[in-house]
Formats: structure tokens, C-alpha cells, sequence
């Protein structure tokens, strides 16, 4: 049952308390209470997502990147790497990529965990995956492949309505027309993503699919023993005492309506509150940088120097042009008419234009001859991992304007450009010891060669891609003409213009059992503690090249899994 207020709750001691109710932690939730022996309490610092129209309907994504009171509203510290700007930190865009199998075969090698591999990972990808049909019901031969995707798992993926069929067919042709530089790969979500297809998304029936709707759908969240109780912000971890030279708590301390109170663990406490809320919270409650702490006057439970560091995020950045077409984003969000026309059809089917977004195509490609003659090495997990993604999108082409050039109200497309790799490395610190502090964060955006080469070079490739013939009818001009700019000019572009994908993983990242460094061991335990798990984003060791979510949720599938 879903609590608003603590006095409600039958009780303040669980088997199991879980602090974050986003994607991993509403995945162990419902995971330990099939076992009726278990009880559940999950603290969520948020609001209900119920009736949140620009949460349910796909279209109305970009209306979530604004701040807002369903976000934390985080910003990051001003990034030298970006030219002193700083960029939003807003709380998902539905998209849905595994990653390659190296990513993960990376995770295994360096946690020294088999476990953690593609091979043994891909039964949680299908734990977690409901394979749904498209609300248009088009034939999706020649999409996707069957053999990669589950329809008995808990969150709804599917490809998009055929939405903008213009745009979708010149990006198909021009893979045709560069075989060898962008083939055709008809699914990117195999652990072989190299190529250009077609995008997946966690939508359902024309609405988003969330942990929320998911793996608190009605069907689970009516069980006994699961309570989770919203606005609900834990402060702290409380009642440290060692057992067997490990450390370990009793419970949690949590905010509600201006007061204090502590909810008990008997069995586990469960970090799941993401790669900022979860460094956040050891690093109050005693465990982090022994330095650091001090100077803030907490005192040490753990001396963990890894909390908060190797923050990782994707940066990103988009190439724009004018088209000579009207079937985009903009004649529908632009014009009131077809705005209420695509919502009232919307409301009435969950069809039509707003049962998706902007994005129709995803493509991944290598830069192996670039980065070798520039003596750089492999920032990729392997052979068949992308260093770039390219993101083929109908934009909002007013709000693209802004960041690079103008469209003076023309239609526009865009290609959003992603390095996938980043070797650059920020941090999630907190500079006082008042735990209701937002955390610092550093995202630390293109420190490191390495990604303002990949950012470069990703630049030249796609404009190659656009000058294929197919979009010689299609295309009128580009938005800012980078065609003759100078490397140099070129990482400015980069550095003035790219922003974050919102994908901060690896700040509570897994390590060898035996390793000095990282948060948790490969059964995700913090190390030198016990009965103290993390279980999100914030324990991938490195980026995998693709969105974060799918893998956030294979890593909690597993996750709870551990516990057995
Ligand atoms: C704007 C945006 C767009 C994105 N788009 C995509 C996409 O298209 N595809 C994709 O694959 N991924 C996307 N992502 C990334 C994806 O959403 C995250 O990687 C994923 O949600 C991480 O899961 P998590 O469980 O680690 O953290 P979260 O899902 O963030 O869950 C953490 C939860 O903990 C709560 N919390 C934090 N601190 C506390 C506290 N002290 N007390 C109580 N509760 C607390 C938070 O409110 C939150 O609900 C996007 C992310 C953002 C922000």
C-alpha cells in the first residue's frame, strides 16, 4: 500500500527498509515481497506519480526537464570542461538500450563476478522486460528481433507508432546508402548495438512505464507486506554498533512534515536513492573520505574514500537543420489546433503523435581509426561497444534554436550526439552537515582529451551522414554551419554547447572483493559493513554505452537476487 502520511503506517520496523522508490529500488521492493515472510517499507523522498499527466504521456517528456515539483531541481557546480557553464540535474526519456555485451563483460572482469556478465545478466533484462506492441499495431517485421526480448517481464517496451514516417524513411535510406559507415542493425538491444535502428522505449499502451507503474502496479502494490510511504526524506543512517568487525545499523532516520523519525531494519537497510541521494546519504551518516568528514565535523563510522567519487555522465550535444517538410514536432506543438487534436486523440485511444516523443532512430558507431592515429587508447569496454550515439530527433526547433543558432521558426531535425565513454570523471561531495543540503555535484564534463576528441570527431561523422543523397530534397540547411570549422572551433562548439544525458552513474561503485578501492563488493554489500546493500545506478563501475535505465534495472533484478 502507498502511504502519504507516517502516522498512517501500521508500524516503524521492517525485514527490509529501501530509501528511493525510483527505478531499482520499487524493482527489490516487489522482488522480496513475493516471499510473504517479508516485510517492506520504502521510504521515497517524491510525490505520487498518479494522474501526473507529464509524467503518463510520452509527449510531454520535455515538460519534466524544466524544474519542477516533481524534480530535486540539482544543478551542477560550474564545469570548467564546458567553459565555467553549468548544466540542470532534473530527476527519464523513456528510451530504452541495454548497452554492448562488453559493457558488461567489463563489469564482471573488474568486480572478478561472472555474475555480472551479458550472458548471465540477460535473464534479468528479461525479467524485467514486457515486450509490448506498438499502439498503431504497424507490422514490425524488419524492427526488432524476437529472440532478444521478453513479453513476461514487468515493464512495458516497445518500439514507437510510425509517427513521423517522412523523417523515418530518409534516415533508413541514408543506412542504405553508407553501408560499411552506418549498417543497418535490426536490434540495437542484442549486446551487438553497432549500427542504426530502430528506437525501443518503455511505453506501454500509448503511456510511460515507470517502476512506479510497473513494479507497483496494482497487482503488487495491494500485497500486505509492501508499504511505501512518499514524502519520506531520510536524512540518515542511525544506530551504528560493529558485529564480527563489520559495521552495521539499525535503521534509518527520515523527514516528514518538519519532523523526525526512524524506522527500524531488522534484517537490511537498501540504498537505492540513485547515483546523487545515495553517496549523499553515506557520506552524512559517517561512511566516506575520513579528510573530508572531519572538516565538515561528522565523524567516521567508515573510512571510504571512493563515496562520491567517480561521478560519470554522458555528455551531449546536438547538430540541428531546417527541412523542407512539415511533418514535424513543431506543427503539431507549435500549432494550438493540432496540439488539441493529437491530445484529444491521445486521450481518447493513447494513439497518434503524443504516444511517443520527438526520437524515431538510434545509431552507434566506432571512431577506431580516429582515436588510433591520434595515439589515444580504447575508452570502450570492446570490440562490439560504440564510442558515439547519434539520436535522430524531430526537436522542439524554437527551444533548439536557443543553443545553436536559430531556426527563425522553420521546421527542423536534429541529430543528438553522445560521447559514450567518457574517461573525465566528477564527484557527489556535501559541504555541510546538514543532511536537508543539496549534495554538490560535479559531473566533471569533458576534463579528459579523450572526450573532446570523441565529441570532434562524432561531429565530422555525422555530417558526412547527412549528406548522404537521401536527404538532398529533405534538407535545406544546417541550423549552425560547423562544416568549415577548425578543430579548435570545433571543441569550442562542443564545450559551449554540450550539456549532460543525465545518466550519473558509478558514484558507490563495485569493486573486487579484494580491491582498495569502490563501495561495494559484487554482492553489492558495503564493504566493511554488513547488512547495508546499495542496489541503483550509483554502483555501475563505468558507463555502459547506452541509456542507464535498462541497465539499472537488470542490476536490481540481480540484485534482489543476492539476497537469496
Ligand atoms: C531527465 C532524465 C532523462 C532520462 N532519460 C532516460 C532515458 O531516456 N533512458 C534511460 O535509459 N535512462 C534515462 N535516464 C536515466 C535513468 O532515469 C536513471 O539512470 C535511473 O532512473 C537510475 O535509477 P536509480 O534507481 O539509480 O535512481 P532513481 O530512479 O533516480 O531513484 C532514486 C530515488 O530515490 C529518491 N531519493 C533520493 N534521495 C532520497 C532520500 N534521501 N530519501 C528518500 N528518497 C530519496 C529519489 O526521489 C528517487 O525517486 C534519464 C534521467 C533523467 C534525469
Amino acid at each position: 500500500k502507498v502511504y502519504e502520511d507516517v502516522t498512517q503506517l501500521p508500524g516503524l520496523s521492517y525485514d527490509f527498509v529501501i530509501v528511493g522508490g525510483g527505478t531499482a529500488g520499487n524493482v527489490v521492493a516487489n522482488r522480496l515481497t513475493e516471499n510473504p515472510n517479508f516485510s517492506v517499507l520504502v521510504l521515497e523522498a517524491g510525490v505520487s506519480n498518479e494522474g501526473v499527466i507529464d509524467s503518463i504521456v510520452p509527449f510531454f517528456f520535455q515538460n519534466l526537464l524544466t524544474p519542477n515539483i516533481y524534480e530535486w531541481n540539482y544543478t551542477t557546480v560550474p564545469q570548467p570542461g564546458l567553459n565555467g557553464r553549468n548544466v540542470g540535474n532534473p530527476r527519464d526519456g523513456m528510451v530504452y538500450t541495454r548497452g554492448s555485451a562488453d559493457d558488461y563483460d567489463r563489469f564482471a572482469e573488474v568486480t572478478g563476478d561472472a555474475g555480472w556478465s551479458w550472458d548471465r545478466l540477460l535473464p534479468y533484462f528479461f525479467k524485467n522486460e514486457k515486450w509490448t506492441p506498438p499502439v498503431d499495431h504497424h507490422d514490425t517485421r524488419g524492427q526488432y528481433n524476437p529472440a532478444f526480448h521478453s513479453t513476461n517481464g514487468i515493464n512495458s517496451v516497445s518500439l514507437t507508432a510510425s509517427n513521423w514516417p517522412i523523417f523515418s524513411r530518409h534516415v533508413i535510406e541514408a543506412s542504405k546508402e553508407l553501408p560499411d559507415e552506418w549498417p543497418f542493425n535490426l536490434d540495437m538491444n542484442s549486446g551487438k548495438p553497432l549500427g542504426l535502428g530502430w528506437l525501443q522505449m518503455t511505453i506501454g499502451g500509448g503511456m510511460r512505464s515507470t517502476s512506479a507503474t510497473s513494479y507497483l502496479g496494482p497487482e503488487f502494490i495491494r500485497r500486505k507486506n509492501l508499504h511505501v510511504l512518499l514524502r519520506a526524506q531520510v536524512s540518515k543512517l542511525v544506530g551504528s554498533s560493529h558485529a564480527n568487525g563489520k559495521l552495521t545499523f539499525a535503521g534509518v532516520q527520515f523527514a516528514q512534515g518538519g519532523a523526525l523519525f526512524t524506522a527500524k531494519a531488522v534484517k537490511e537497510i537498501i540504498l537505492s536513492a540513485g547515483s546523487v541521494g545515495t553517496p549523499g546519504l553515506l557520506l552524512h551518516s559517517g561512511i566516506g573520505d575520513q579528510r573530508a568528514l572531519t572538516d565538515l565535523g561528522i565523524s567516521t563510522l567508515l573510512d571510504l574514500p571512493s563515496v562520491g567519487r567517480n561521478a560519470t555522465d554522458h555528455p551531449v550535444f546536438s547538430l540541428g537543420w531546417t527541412v523542407n517538410s512539415n511533418q514535424t514536432l513543431d506543427s503539431i506543438s507549435q500549432n494550438a489546433t493540432r496540439f488539441d487534436e493529437a491530445f484529444a486523440q491521445w486521450n481518447r485511444s493513447h494513439t497518434g503523435p503524443f504516444s511517443a516523443g520527438g526520437t524515431t532512430h538510434l545509431a552507434w558507431a566506432r571512431l577506431d581509426s580516429q582515436l588510433a592515429s591520434n595515439n589515444f587508447t580504447d575508452p570502450s569496454a570492446g570490440p562490439n561497444s560504440p564510442h558515439i550515439e547519434v539520436a535522430f530527433t524531430m526537436p522542439h526547433c524554437l527551444k533548439l534554436a536557443g543553443s545553436t543558432g536559430g531556426t527563425a521558426g522553420q521546421p527542423c531535425v536534429s541529430a543528438g550526439i553522445v560521447v559514450l565513454n567518457p574517461v573525465s570523471r566528477g564527484s557527489v561531495t556535501i559541504n555541510s552537515s546538514n543532511p536537508f543540503d543539496s549534495p554538490i555535484i560535479d559531473a566533471g564534463f569533458l576534463q579528459s582529451d579523450v572526450d573532446v576528441f570523441t565529441g570532434r570527431e562524432a561531429i565530422k561523422k555525422v555530417l558526412k551522414l547527412f549528406k548522404a543523397p537521401t536527404w538532398r530534397d529533405y534538407i535545406i540547411a544546417p541550423i549552425e554551419d560547423l562544416e568549415n570549422l577548425s578543430d579548435e572551433e570545433l571543441d569550442e562548439h562542443i564545450r559551449n554547447s554540450a550539456s549532460t544525458f543525465f545518466y550519473l552513474i558509478g558514484t558507490a561503485a563495485m569493486s573486487a572483493r579484494d580491491a582498495r578501492y569502490g563501495v561495494v563488493d559484487p554482492d553489492l554489500l558495503v564493504k566493511g559493513a554488513s547488512r547495508l546493500r546499495i542496489i541503483d545506478a550509483s554502483v555501475f563501475p563505468f558507463a555502459v554505452s547506452g541509456h542507464t535505465q535498462a541497465a539499472t534495472y537488470a542490476i536490481a533484478e540481480r540484485g534482489e537476487f543476492l539476497f537469496l
